[in-house]
């Protein structure tokens, strides 16, 4: 397989890092095989991208609006061209089947064509004034310099999601992807620069997230942080940008679950919970991490759902008979192994899974058997913290009142979902769960680009990614004033009390 080569792309050329310092990303379901080198980018380097950044914003900012969504539109006809070569790679490099790594492009490329028309829509408001021969209205501006600090689990649709409505507004930024996938995050820019972006309107620095994220979050230079990630690096991102007076957008965890009533259609809730707790490897913030079941299906729906789980295969994500991929590294699968001794001890049931897959080819790479647990209670740490892993916690219930309960009984909430015939308890739901997102017979997976993306409690910070809603992340109102009264003016201001 071939060794590609990664470098920053800093003010429109690729650069090595000042140091050379090089590190590498491998394939989670071959981990002896290299997929990409790429440099250990220090502090210099994110002070070159933030300078480039901050150079071209004051030219960038100035281009119309809609010109500047031309540039978007055309990333997104070179997504669709370069599709099925970005899906590989992302296969390759994240691991993901290729089915979801086309998904993962398609999400850019309808986020690309989905901003671009923002930029013929970036609509402020005309008020009344109080005044006569005066107008009043409201313009949105861009902020500056935005640092995108991005995951693993979604290589493309991620900075995508953050890079287009940002320069869409008028905005330049750098991009510190995930260390796990610099090739795809690489590819993705060269993308964006082979669409004619300006030098310096879009900047990519490769590094550790303690080195180039950390500089890039206390930079007094860049203006603006959006974060997708964990808890504790989103704690830190917070702290530091409101120590710095940054604006800051944090897209963090989920705990998220899937409640199954007793008047559910089962089939349709058995595949939703399948494709929730499964797609990705359970890899999503959004992933199906609790089923909440009513009692009188729960036996029926747990040997449905067993029955589904001990067919799944796995295997490598450019394998076209792989539904589940492997775990993005070591680290992860460690972790994802650990919560099963905190299951054993907390008196779970390991009812299918619970442990490193190690058959043929498996042994090679990062697989974590796709695992339920039963007799799981609400206060337990698996059906409170977040696995990211191929694992889902039953969690049985006597009414919908208590679903409710149980459900909103989490530090997070980002998505969840209700399965039932009645609608009434569907719009009660809807009403009472504390999340961003609820399906109503749809899996926790599966968010739409022109909705707003993004959740309640701990999960965020009280902004929103995509649809029109990033535009608020991504801009600053300007209120303006305009006195067409001429000589009459003075007369107007001194004769208000
Ligand atoms: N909400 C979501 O979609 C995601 C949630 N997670 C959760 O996070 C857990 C751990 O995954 P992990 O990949 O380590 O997540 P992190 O939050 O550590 O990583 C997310 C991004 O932040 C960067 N980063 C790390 N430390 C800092 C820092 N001090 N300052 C600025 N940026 C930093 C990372 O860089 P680098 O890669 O170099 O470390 C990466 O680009 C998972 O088990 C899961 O629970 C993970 C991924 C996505
Ligand atoms: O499946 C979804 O709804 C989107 C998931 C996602 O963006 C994520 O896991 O970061």
């Amino acid at each position: 397989m071939t060794l590609l080569t990664c470098r920053n792309y800093i003010n429109g050329q690729w650069v090595d890092a000042t140091t050379g310092n090089i590190l590498e990303s491998y394939n989670p379901a071959l981990i002896n095989e290299v997929v990409a080198t790429f440099p250990r980018s220090q502090t210099e380097d994110v002070d070159k991208a933030v300078a480039a950044a901050r150079q071209a914003y004051s030219s960038w900012r100035k281009v119309p609006a809609p010109t500047r969504a031309e540039y978007i539109f055309r990333v997104g006809e070179l997504l669709l061209q370069h599709k099925e070569e970005l899906a590989q790679l992302i296969s390759r490099e994240m691991g993901k089947p290729l089915t979801e790594g086309r998904g993962d492009v398609q999400e850019g490329i309808d986020c690309a064509f989905y901003s671009a028309g923002e930029g013929r829509r970036l609509f402020g408001l005309t008020t009344p004034s109080e005044m006569p021969n005066k107008f009043a209205m409201t313009v949105r501006m861009p902020i500056g310099v935005c640092a995108l600090i991005t995951p693993w689990n979604f290589p493309v649709a991620i900075p995508c999601w953050k890079a287009m409505p940002a320069l869409v507004c008028g905005n330049t930024v750098i991009l510190k992807p995930a260390e796990d996938t610099p090739a795809c995050a690489t590819k993705l820019i060269e993308i964006f620069a082979a669409a004619g972006l300006p030098a310096g309107v879009i900047n990519l620095v490769h590094g550790v997230g303690e080195e180039v994220g950390k500089a890039l979050v206390e930079h007094p230079n860049v203006d603006l942080v959006s974060f997708t990630g964990s808890s504790e690096t989103g704690a830190f991102v917070g702290a530091t940008c409101g120590r710095t007076h940054k604006r800051v957008c944090l897209e963090m965890g989920g705990k998220n679950a899937q409640v199954v009533m007793e008047d559910a259609d089962l089939g349709l809730a058995l595949d939703g919970a399948v494709w929730g707790a499964f797609g990705t490897t359970g890899q999503r913030c959004t992933a199906t991490s609790r089923l909440i079941l009513h009692r009188d299906i729960k036996e029926k729906f747990t040997a449905m759902l067993y029955e589904r789980v001990s067919k799944l295969r796995l295997g490598a994500g450019n394998d076209p008979n792989t539904e589940i991929g492997p775990i993005i590294n070591q680290k992860q699968l460690q972790r994802v192994n650990e919560y099963m001794n905190i299951a054993r001890e907390e008196g779970a049931k390991i009812l299918i899974g619970g442990g490193i897959a190690s058959e043929g080819q498996l042994k090679e790479g990062n697989f974590f058997l796709p695992t339920i647990l039963d007799n799981v209670t609400p206060d337990m740490r698996v059906a409170r913290e977040e696995i990211f892993g191929p694992v889902v916690a039953l969690i049985e219930i006597n009414s919908f009142e208590e679903a409710i309960a149980i459900l909103n009984d989490t530090n997070y909430g980002l998505s969840s979902s209700i399965y039932t015939r009645d609608i009434n308890r569907a719009f009660t739901a809807m009403r009472d769960i504390e999340a961003g997102i609820t399906y109503i017979n749809g899996p926790t997976i599966g968010a739409e680009v022109h909705l707003p993306f993004g959740g309640v409690k701990q999960t965020g910070n009280g902004h929103r990614e995509a649809g029109s809603t990033a535009l608020d992340v991504f801009t600053e109102w300007k209120s303006v004033y305009v006195d067409f009264s001429g000589s009459l003016q003075r007369a107007q201001i001194d004769n208000r009390s």
